[in-house]
């Protein structure tokens, strides 16, 4: 018998998680819960507007792939000074058992005032209700672990609750889950299933999205000259979590990061 990939792993785990979750904390209380008074903000609205890249910067203990990254930084003083350094969007990995993150995470990184992506393995509406209730403004469907049915009835569900959506893609196969309520298209670089970064497969990939979402590229990015090269592509996001959180200072990270990238652009 072949032994189950990593992701496979994370969503037989997760279908155990949400019948737990939704036992503890009912659907019916989360809708209760004072986040849903508040307007999200629109990450699509701020990427097609603005005219510089857009670092979606991620908060991300551990990982399947690297082990621990940083279990030491609390997470408002990292998501503060990524926001304050400029970020575009904050990205909150929310899973337990894989990467050390919570859903309290999310509810601390709300205090500041800009997008904040719910990061985890979506499969029920349940937990976009838990995103929304938590405070996040949009959520992650990844096409490997869903089908083009599941990834039009989720994203329609959080168009509801007026969340954005951003679909995940790693494979030409997987565009034809690109549908109506999907706000952004994101590539990931790396196979979730082999953990085997390739930015020029995203490139050549890009070529064949929507031009009407922006795209986002993820993972494995940690140069800002990679980032250019994206850009000058027509990335719009790009989402980087290891290469700040491995520092001691993900925030100072973060800012060498942006004020490198502004030197180099400038230099045209
Ligand atoms: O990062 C992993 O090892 C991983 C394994 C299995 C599923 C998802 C995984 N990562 C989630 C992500 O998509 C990344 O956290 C995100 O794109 C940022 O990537 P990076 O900048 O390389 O930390």
């Amino acid at each position: 018998m072949q032994l189950k990939n990593i992701l496979e792993q994370i969503i037989d785990y997760k279908k155990q998680e949400v019948v737990r979750n939704m036992a503890e904390m009912p659907a019916s209380r989360l809708m209760k819960s004072p986040q849903f008074l508040r307007t999200p903000y629109s990450l699509k609205e701020r990427l097609l507007t603005q005219k510089a890249p857009g670092i979606i910067a991620e908060f991300k203990r551990r990982s399947p792939s690297k082990g621990v990254i940083n279990d030491q930084v609390p997470v408002q003083a990292v998501t503060s000074a990524y926001t304050l350094g400029g970020a575009s969007c904050l990205s909150v990995l929310t899973d337990t058992q894989f990467f050390g993150g919570c859903l309290d995470d999310l509810r601390i990184a709300r205090a500041n005032e800009i997008p904040i992506l719910r990061k985890d393995f979506i499969i029920e509406e349940y937990q976009i209700l838990e995103a929304r209730a938590a405070g996040a403004d949009l959520i992650l469907l990844i096409a490997a672990c869903l089908s083009a049915t599941r990834v039009r009835e989720l994203a329609a569900y959080a168009k509801k609750l007026g969340l954005e959506t951003l679909l995940e893609i790693h494979t030409e196969a997987e565009l034809d889950r690109v549908c109506p309520d999907i706000d952004l298209v994101g590539i990931n670089n790396r196979n979730l299933k082999t953990f085997e970064v390739d930015i020029q497969h995203s490139i050549r990939l890009l070529a064949l999205l929507p031009k009407d979402r922006p795209a986002i590229a993820e993972s494995g990015i940690n140069d800002v000259k990679v980032t250019d090269e994206l850009f000058r592509a027509g990335f719009k996001g790009f989402l980087i979590g290891e290469y700040f959180m491995k520092n001691q200072n993900p925030g100072a990270a973060f800012n060498s990061y942006i004020t490198d990238l502004k030197a180099l652009q400038s230099k045209d």
